[in-house]
């Protein structure tokens, strides 16, 4: 029994014998090893969708468990490693989302605050680092890493996090992973683990970027491999940090920032909450937007504003993108907003809570139904009578709105509309920060697929905007296909004209002691897309430069 199938090249002294043995359980494994084996890496192992993700496997892993003796499973595996081992299973085999799962997780094992934030960063460093870490596993282990089998290769991808990315020492990252291994897979892989961490633990986290440096085709490859990106998305970053204006030369610190934990960001709903106790707990002052705060003291459950809603985390891109719409200049009534792709209601939540202090009442359409209830539950500490959230397509709101019982008091059959948010579906490419494994989920036929859906929200939002009725158009992804290129379809069809949409977030934005806001200078968000027409910009935020999601702005007004 043992490692003897899993490939480990091992190391020295020990880990040679590993090694060996490697080689004897390919040719000789008994029975149970080979059936072990079969289901860690080959054939019926690898259930993948169209997608490539990978599908429906924990049976398989469970029968490998099963299949081993009790004897052999020493539940000794610490609480916070086991808590980041079976989140990030569950991100493998059941396409979960790590910060949905693992605030659930840490308070099943009863984490201490200690605990819970070694946790949280093993889970997401692990996630967020995959790509640098497979790179320099696959030079440990002797065969392609997918056929070690999925368990196994995330057990091996916390150990090396904590032996490069953490500062855990060597001799306890290599036990506690083992020790997590044994008790939660089998002896014999926990062997095989063993070996490959000593072999990553044979160099030091600079001497590994090296020699993966040293291996990369081109630079695009390179950037993918040392900072864990996949390679289109490092291509398609730099094209548009100069579609947006910006030196194509702030990819690595682009590209850094997306793997540095974010910080929560708080917002006070305007004339319903107030930061007061998330600040009187820690939280500080916001740099960007009024009625912000960052906020790095726990679990923010423990604060009532957050429980009863008033108060929310909310990334300070969304929250200027949302002020940038209510506040912007307009001629005329300004009573009827909407916004089409409201789920789960952060923007509808600001922006319900911005009309309802000027008298003007939301309408939040969303198409997906338990989304729908987010949004309804984002929106509670409004005035009942200042919104109103429906479920539909937004391609069909149009139709939507010519149902009275549907609308918000105040609005009638037909309604027009002042100010419309259009938060499409995107890739959420700007938004790595907050998704560790998102990146490995996305591919550019994702995009391609949503393209057409995101200008049909868009002309289905114009088609209720009343003339002179403001439009923003807005993405998490600061991706040219997403932003810039639809901006250009859109002009296309001349029926909205562009905005300063630059000068509409630096309006929002705090001011500094000169006077001057905050997104100016090196901050500066605006960009125009056509030379002639300098006026006439779009906005991009960026993680390196603005400490926020790459949150894409474009402000359109209804000829
Ligand atoms: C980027 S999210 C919106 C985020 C939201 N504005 C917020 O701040 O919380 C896009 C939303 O659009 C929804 N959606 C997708 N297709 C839609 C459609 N055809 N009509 C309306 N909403 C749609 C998605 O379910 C998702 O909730």
């Amino acid at each position: 029994m043992s490692g003897e199938n899993f490939g480990g090249r091992g190391g020295r002294g020990s880990n040679k014998r590993a090694t060996n043995r490697a080689g004897q359980g390919r040719s000789g494994a008994n029975k149970s090893d080979r059936t072990r084996a079969g289901a860690a890496g080959q054939g019926g192992g690898s259930r993948r969708n169209a997608k490539g993700h990978e599908r429906n496997r924990r049976s398989l892993d469970q029968r490998q468990k099963s299949a081993l003796a009790p004897g052999q499973r020493r539940r000794t595996a610490d609480p916070a490693r086991l808590t980041a081992f079976e989140v990030i299973n569950a991100v493998s085999f059941d396409d979960a989302y790590a910060n949905l799962v693992l605030p659930k997780a840490i308070r099943s094992h009863r984490l201490d605050h200690r605990d819970a934030a070694f946790a949280t960063e093993l889970t997401y460093g692990t996630l967020r680092n995959q790509g640098t870490y497979d790179a320099i596993l696959s030079h440990c282990v002797d065969r392609p890493l997918e056929k070690t089998g999925t368990q196994i290769l995330t057990a091996l991808r916390m150990g090396t996090h904590q032996l490069l990315g953490m500062r855990v020492p060597a001799h306890a990252a290599l036990n506690s992973t083992v020790a997590l291994a044994r008790a939660e897979i089998g002896s014999g892989p926990s062997s095989f683990i063993n070996a490959v961490l000593r072999r990553v633990s044979e160099r030091s986290a600079e001497e590994w970027n090296d020699l993966i440096t040293a291996e990369a085709k081109d630079d695009h490859q390179r950037l993918a491999l040392t900072k864990s990106h996949p390679t289109w998305v490092v291509r398609a970053f730099r094209q548009a940090l100069a579609a947006h204006g910006r030196s194509a030369s702030e990819i690595e610190a682009l590209l850094d920032a997306d793997n540095a934990a974010p910080v929560v960001n708080l917002v006070e709903l305007p004339g319903l909450g107030s930061l007061d106790e998330a600040l009187a707990q820690g939280a500080e002052k916001g740099e960007l937007v009024e009625g912000s705060a960052y906020y790095s003291s726990g679990d923010l459950g423990r604060l009532e504003s957050v429980r009863s809603g008033s108060v929310r985390a909310q990334d300070v891109g969304s929250q200027l993108v949302a002020r940038a719409l209510a506040s912007a200049p307009l001629d005329g009534s300004d009573l009827a907003w909407l916004d089409l792709c409201a789920g789960p209601g952060g923007k509808a939540a600001l922006l319900g809570a911005l009309a309802a202090e000027r008298g003007a009442s939301l309408l939040a359409n969303e198409s997906v139904k338990h989304r729908a209830k987010l949004v309804e539950s984002s929106l509670k500490p409004l005035p009942a009578d200042s919104y109103k959230v429906v479920t539909g397509d937004g391609r069909q709101i149009a139709k939507t709105v010519s149902k009275a019982a549907l609308l918000p008091a105040g609005m009638s059959e037909g309604q027009l509309f002042d100010r419309v948010m259009v938060d499409v579906p995107c890739s959420g490419l700007g938004a790595l920060r907050r998704r560790p494994e998102a990146r490995w989920r996305k591919s550019p036929r994702d995009i391609a697929e949503l393209l057409p859906l995101q200008k049909q929200l868009f002309d289905a939002a114009a088609s209720v905007t009343r003339s002179g009725g403001l439009i923003a158009y807005v993405t998490c992804s600061p991706h040219m296909a997403e932003t810039q290129n639809i901006v250009h379809d859109i002009l296309a069809g001349g029926e909205v004209e562009l905005l300063d949409s630059g000068e509409a977030l630096r309006a929002v934005a705090l001011k500094n002691e000169d006077g001057a806001s905050r997104l100016s200078g090196e901050r500066e968000v605006a960009f125009a897309p056509d030379e002639k027409k300098p006026q006439q910009t779009t906005a991009q935020l960026w993680p390196h430069v603005h400490a926020t999601d790459a949150m894409f702005f474009a402000l359109f007004r209804k000829k």
